[in-house]
């Protein structure tokens, strides 16, 4: 990074939000050691491969904050007034993620040499942890959604594996201490191969959304919808029954049944129908167990003639 020609100006300080209502006197201070910089367009402020010597203000430009590699998604801009390396300066650990200029971006730096300085002013340092604790809030965000993404199918926007496997942990366990049953439906799509042979892929896509949609309108809010396979479904049906889960099953059915056919982005479709298995838990059954007796159930229905429950 180029060090700029000119001098720090108190103006300069002022337009950063982690100085606001920092007195003139310790400004003055600052204004000593901080260093004018220019950052090129595509140029790296801050990787997790090096360490960081730097608190960054950006005075005009913007950077971008990149997660896991300078390829992957910007996840948050830092714009004029903002500051930049905060984290890795206070902590002298080697950054967590990385930092590039968007644009040409004009920017102060202080080196970690004078961090004794920003001591000096009680209002920075609560601007400081002011800052910290939205970064943190921040980034408590972004676990929370990719934990979500991880568990939702893309195509569908239904549940996939990974989250069945980790409800079925606790919902087991949780209708197993209450002494409440728990059952579980198995479903998959009839004569899908002979459906994407006739309308196409893209049509199969929409008819495995339309599947979720009209199932998940009808479900409790307890209740998990799973893409389990390509055209398979596992509904998880907590504190039921197999009576009631066969009732359900049925209900789904035949609201599948109903519809002749669908709008679609690519026009008109047909609908699908599904056979159903169903299966309730027995004490100390596994998942796999559980959805092996299920998938038994299905056998038979499909077996039997499709678009039917069994089990
Ligand atoms: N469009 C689309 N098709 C898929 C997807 N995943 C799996 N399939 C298709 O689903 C079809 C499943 O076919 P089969 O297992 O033979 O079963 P089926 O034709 O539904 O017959 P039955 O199950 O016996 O009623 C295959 O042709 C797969 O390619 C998907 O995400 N999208």
């Amino acid at each position: 990074m180029k060090l700029a020609p000119w001098r720090v100006e108190l103006g300069h300080l002022k337009r950063i939000r982690l100085l606001d209502g920092v007195d003139e006197p310790c400004l003055r201070l600052l204004q000593e050691v901080f260093e004018p910089c220019q950052a090129d367009a595509h140029e790296v402020l801050l990787t997790p491969l090096e360490h960081n010597h730097h608190l960054y203000l950006v005075l005009n430009g913007q950077l971008g904050v990149h997660l896991d590699s300078l390829d992957g998604q910007q996840v948050r801009a830092i714009e004029a007034g903002d500051c930049a390396g905060e984290i890795s300066f206070m902590d002298n650990l080697p950054p967590s993620a990385y930092v590039v200029a968007v644009e040409p971006t004009t920017l102060l730096r202080l080196h970690r040499r004078s961090i004794q300085l920003l001591t000096r002013s009680p209002q920075l340092m609560q601007n400081l942890a002011q800052l910290l604790c939205q970064r943190v809030r921040l980034s408590d965000r972004l676990i929370i959604n990719s934990e979500q993404n991880a568990n939702v199918d893309t195509l569908t926007g239904s549940f996939n594996r990974r989250w069945l496997e980790h409800i079925y942990s606790r919902e087991s366990t949780r209708c197993a201490f209450n002494d409440k049953p728990l059952s579980v439906l198995m479903l998959d799509v009839d004569n899908f191969k002979e459906y994407n042979d006739k309308h196409g892929h893209l049509a199969g896509d929409h008819a495995l959304c339309l599947v979720v949609d009209t199932l998940g309108r009808q479900l409790r809010a307890a209740d998990s919808l799973v893409r389990y396979g390509g055209e398979e479904f596992v509904i998880l049906l907590p504190e039921m029954s197999i009576e009631d889960a066969r009732n359900v099953g049925e209900r789904l059915r035949s609201s599948l049944e109903q519809i002749r056919s669908f709008q679609s982005p690519i026009g008109m479709l047909p609908g699908v129908t599904v056979s159903i298995g169903v299966a309730p838990m027995q004490p100390a059954d596994s998942l796999e167990n559980l959805i092996q007796i299920a998938d038994n159930a299905l056998y038979r229905a499909k077996a039997s003639g499709r678009n039917r429950v069994c089990g």
